[in-house]
C-alpha cells in the first residue's frame, strides 16, 4: 500500500471526537452559520478554510463555547463531545474549555512568569497535589510545546520578553497544560515570521498523537501541510468536508474549486 492510502486509511480509522450537527449561529438577527454538520476525528489535524467572513472563527468557537462571551450571539443545534451535549445545562464552560482548549491568533501570555502562564490551568483546575507536580506538569507542557530547551533556565522571567513565535508556544503550552483532548486554534501562525511559522506548524503535527487539533486558517498552504481533514466554509455554509488531500486536488463543488484555485477569496 502506498503511504497515501495508508494516511488515508489511518485517518478514517480515528474514532469521531466532537459531533456537529445541525448548527445554526446568529448575531443579532442576522446569521453566520447555516445547519453545519461534521464529525471531527480524535488524533487528527482538522483544517477550516474558506474566504474572510464566513464563519469559521464563529464555528470554532462553538466548539469550547466562546461564545457564549458574545452577549448577541446564539447558538443552535448540537454539539457533542465524546457523545455529551457541550451545551447541556449541566455543563460547566470552564471546565469544557480545560478539555477543549485554544490559541488565538495573537500570542496573549498572561504578564506573568514563564512558569506561571503554563501552571495557572492547572493550578486552578486542582491538577496537582504538590509543587513538585506542577513542577513537572510545567516541564512536560512546555516539553510538548517544543519550548523548555529554550526556557528552562529562565522559568521566572515574564512570558512577554519571549519572542513571538516563543510566546506563541508558550500559550500551546499553557493550553496543553491542562490535558486538553481537543486544542482549537484560530490563525495561529498569522502574527509569526516563516521560521516560527515552520516551527509551530511542527509541533501541531506532533500534537496530533495526543490530542485532536482544529486549526482555522488562511493559507491553504498550511491547511495541505498540516491537516489530514479539510473543511471548506463560504458564507455561512460548510460547502465541502474531507480528507485534505482529496479536497486540494479532487474537490466536488464547483465553490470549493473556485476557493481553491484563487477564483473566489
Ligand atoms: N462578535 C460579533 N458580533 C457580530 N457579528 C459577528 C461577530 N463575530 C463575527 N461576526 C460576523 O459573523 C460572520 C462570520 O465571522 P467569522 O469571524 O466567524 O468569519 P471568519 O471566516 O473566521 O473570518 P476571518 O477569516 O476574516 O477571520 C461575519 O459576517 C462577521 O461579521
Amino acid at each position: 500500500m502506498n503511504d497515501m492510502r495508508m494516511m488515508e486509511r489511518v485517518v478514517s480509522d480515528q474514532k469521531t471526537k466532537i459531533s456537529a450537527a445541525n448548527v445554526q449561529v446568529y448575531y443579532g438577527e442576522t446569521q453566520a452559520l447555516k445547519d453545519v454538520n461534521v464529525e471531527i476525528s480524535a488524533q487528527t489535524v482538522t483544517a477550516f478554510i474558506g474566504p474572510s467572513g464566513c464563519g469559521k472563527s464563529t464555528f470554532l468557537r462553538c466548539l469550547n463555547r466562546m461564545n457564549d462571551t458574545i452577549d448577541i450571539c446564539r447558538v443552535e443545534g448540537k454539539i457533542l463531545l465524546d457523545n455529551e451535549d457541550i451545551y447541556d445545562a449541566k455543563v460547566d464552560p470552564v471546565q469544557l474549555r480545560a478539555k477543549v482548549g485554544m490559541v488565538f491568533q495573537k500570542p496573549n501570555p498572561f504578564p506573568k512568569s514563564i512558569y506561571d502562564n503554563v501552571a495557572y490551568g492547572p493550578k486552578i483546575h486542582g491538577m496537582a497535589a504538590n509543587k513538585t507536580e506542577l513542577d513537572q506538569i510545567v516541564e512536560d507542557s512546555l516539553r510538548k510545546a517544543a519550548l523548555w530547551e529554550e526556557v528552562k533556565d529562565r522559568l521566572l522571567a515574564p512570558g512577554t520578553g519571549l519572542s513571538g513565535g516563543q510566546q506563541q508556544r508558550l500559550c500551546i503550552a499553557r493550553a496543553i497544560a491542562t490535558s486538553p483532548e481537543v486544542l482549537l486554534m484560530d490563525e495561529p501562525c498569522s502574527a509569526l515570521d516563516p521560521i516560527a511559522t515552520a516551527q509551530v506548524e511542527e509541533l501541531i503535527d506532533e500534537l496530533r498523537s495526543n490530542f485532536s487539533v482544529v486549526i482555522v486558517t488562511h493559507s491553504m498552504q498550511q491547511a495541505a501541510r498540516v491537516s489530514q481533514k479539510t473543511a471548506f466554509f463560504h458564507l455561512g455554509n460548510l460547502v465541502e468536508f474531507g480528507a485534505t488531500d482529496s479536497i486540494f486536488t479532487n474537490p466536488v463543488d464547483p465553490r470549493t474549486e473556485a476557493y481553491i484555485s484563487g477564483r473566489i477569496g
